[in-house]
């Protein structure tokens, strides 16, 4: 099953920023969407997720679909433990034996087990970056939708979370949808890379990675052309 994106059409006050917008996303893949600041990617995820309507065109295979949605900033709830965060979207939905199983996998797959009694002021922004993460996995979505989940953070935590999402990832597949402005990040992680730009805006190119992810490097010849070939894009 794929998701269809079919004339889609939006406008803030007199700026039309989709007009008769088409995009295809994989089920169960990694679609990675790029594109110059203000060309509408989170507009984009906003209206998937259905935070705000569009004006005009519909979502084919959207119907019944669960949707997470990470966004840009941890928006974890300060009162409650790293735990209690991750039980406080999942108390509806499983008993509590099921739910303290699946709240363990998670917080041990983002290394923060030592630290599931902590507040979000106690930890670092990535360590809350990583709780939000494990969040979005433990609810049982079909569709993930990432806006650039690791951006701002130090190298060395966000190779640390890109891993631990991708081990996450590849233990329950879903549909991700996945916003960045890295073009190596999109190129390391997505079966889908759509470049986009212009306003109203336009698929500007979709590359299709079909390198296994985990013989993905930045040195490898054919990612390196691609690379070369999205920065003159969206230059
Ligand atoms: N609520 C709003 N009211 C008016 N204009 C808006 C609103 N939200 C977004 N826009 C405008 O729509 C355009 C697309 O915004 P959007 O945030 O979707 O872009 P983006 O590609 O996600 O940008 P960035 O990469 O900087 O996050 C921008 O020009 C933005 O100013």
């Amino acid at each position: 099953m794929t998701l269809k994106i079919q004339n889609l059409c939006k406008s803030y006050e007199n700026m039309k920023v989709f007009q008769n917008f088409h995009m295809e996303i994989s089920e169960n893949h990694i679609t990675c969407i790029l594109g110059p600041s203000g060309c509408g990617k989170t507009t984009l995820l906003n209206m998937i997720s259905g935070i705000i309507q569009q004006d005009d065109g519909t979502f084919l295979g959207l119907e019944h679909k669960v949707i997470s949605y990470l966004f840009q900033e941890p928006r974890l709830l300060d009162w409650k433990t790293v735990w209690g965060n991750i039980e406080f979207i999942l108390k509806d939905i499983y008993q509590k034996e099921e739910r303290e199983k699946i709240i363990s996998k998670y917080i041990e797959m983002v290394g923060l087990k030592e630290f599931k009694d902590y507040y979000p002021p106690q930890l670092s922004g990535g360590m809350m970056q990583r709780v939000s993460i494990a969040r979005a996995f433990a609810y049982p979505s079909d569709i993930l939708l990432m806006d650039e989940p690791f951006k701002g953070l130090d190298i060395k935590i966000k190779e640390s979370l890109f891993y631990a999402f991708i081990k996450l990832w590849n233990e329950d597949l879903r549909t991700v949808i996945f916003v960045t402005h890295d073009i190596e990040e999109a190129l390391l992680l997505g079966d889908h890379v759509y470049v986009l730009g212009d306003i109203p805006v336009k698929i500007k190119k979709c590359f299709e990675i079909s390198m296994p992810r985990e013989k993905r490097s930045m040195e490898k010849e054919t990612l390196k052309e691609i690379k070369k070939e999205i920065y003159k894009i969206l230059k």
